[in-house]
């Protein structure tokens, strides 16, 4: 838990709107460190509001995003990118004045564009992405640990009020998050580098081992080793939650595997030619890259994925 974790609630309600992953490690987070007074919680299935009730996620689980919200002083978007600006649409008539609206998706502009045209007069809206998940998705997969030491980056817009920034780095300060500000477009690019690709390519490479279904069958997971199986877990992932995230940043995704791409064949043309000086240049640089993140102390390697309230 970060050194400066406040004592006392930092907001008197606090409304999550969409009961996966990430809200429920929120609740979870919160609740442990006293940050709010109440949560109250929706999502749109009844069968998740359902497990959320019978799991004891969120003080109260209501039905209507609209009644979830009334009286919220933070109402926080843990929905997939691509409905953000609908669910915003249907929640701004039941925002009360001086609320703050954020939300945790992992992209910036697209939500931005989405969700500020909804943001009533008088309410702050201040967006954040939170680096910190695992593959696994729904209200039963949070744990109040998992963003101790991980950063949540905010990225409000200019103009913003800054006490409701404040605020809102306060509580993610409680959750053990470490916080920063950025701008949305470099934003998009940086995850678009250290995340959205990667995700992309492990899809690719599980999908590639699949379609060798010769071997897929048997010694694929036989004798799979780290590299293949981090790519299985991270090719886990939610289908609806990555979809919208390519969606979405289109651009710096595009951009980045262009690079990869001329990389690759790069990679793909020293192989064939027999250029091993290339190759052991390559992998010295990327070497070098691993070892200045250690160094740096950065290795921020994947949290303990224990699951439940008390993890
Ligand atoms: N999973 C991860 O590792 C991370 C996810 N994020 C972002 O957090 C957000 C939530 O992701 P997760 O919690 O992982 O997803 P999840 O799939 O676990 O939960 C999403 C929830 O939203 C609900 N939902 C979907 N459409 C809705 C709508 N129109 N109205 C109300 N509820 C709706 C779903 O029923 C589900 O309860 C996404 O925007 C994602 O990009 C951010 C950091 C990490
Ligand atoms: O599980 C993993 O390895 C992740 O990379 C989790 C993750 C997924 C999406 C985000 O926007 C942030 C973190």
């Amino acid at each position: 838990m970060s050194e400066t974790a406040p004592q006392g609630p930092v907001y008197n309600r606090v409304a999550l709107i969409g009961l996966g992953l990430i809200a429920s490690s929120m609740f979870w987070a919160m609740k442990r460190a006293g940050l709010a007074d109440e949560v109250t919680g929706f999502a749109r299935s009844a069968e998740t509001r359902e497990t959320a009730r019978r799991i004891g996620l969120c003080d109260r689980v209501c039905d209507s995003a609209a009644e979830a919200v009334a009286g919220a002083d933070l109402v926080v978007l843990c929905v997939p990118v691509g409905v953000m600006g609908a669910v915003a649409e249907e929640i701004a008539p039941a925002l009360q004045p001086g609320a703050t609206v954020s939300d945790v998706g992992s992209v910036k502009r697209h939500v931005i564009d989405a969700v500020t045209p909804h943001i009533p007069e008088g309410v702050h809206f201040v967006p954040s992405h939170p680096l910190a998940g695992t593959e696994h998705s729904g209200p039963e997969s949070g744990f109040a640990s998992l963003f101790e030491n991980r950063w949540n980056l905010l990225v409000p817009v200019e103009g913003t009020d800054p006490e409701a920034v404040a605020r809102l780095r306060r509580l993610w300060e409680g959750m053990g998050a470490n916080v920063d500000e950025m701008d949305a477009d470099h934003h998009d690019l940086v995850l678009a580098v250290t995340s959205h690709a990667p995700h992309l390519i492990a899809y690719t490479m599980v999908g590639v081992a699949d379609d060798l279904r010769r071997v897929t069958d048997s010694e694929v997971i036989k004798y799979s080793a780290a590299g293949f199986r981090d790519f299985t877990r991270i090719a886990a992932s939610d289908p609806t939650m990555w979809r919208d995230v390519f969606l979405s940043n289109k651009e710096a995704t595009l951009e980045i595997l262009g690079r990869f791409t001329e990389e690759l064949f790069a990679l793909q043309r020293a192989i064939r030619t027999g250029d091993g000086d290339h190759l052991h240049a390559y992998f010295t640089r990327t070497r070098a890259i691993r070892r200045g993140i250690i160094e740096a102390g950065q290795d921020t390697a994947a949290p303990d994925f224990g699951r439940g309230p008390k993890a």
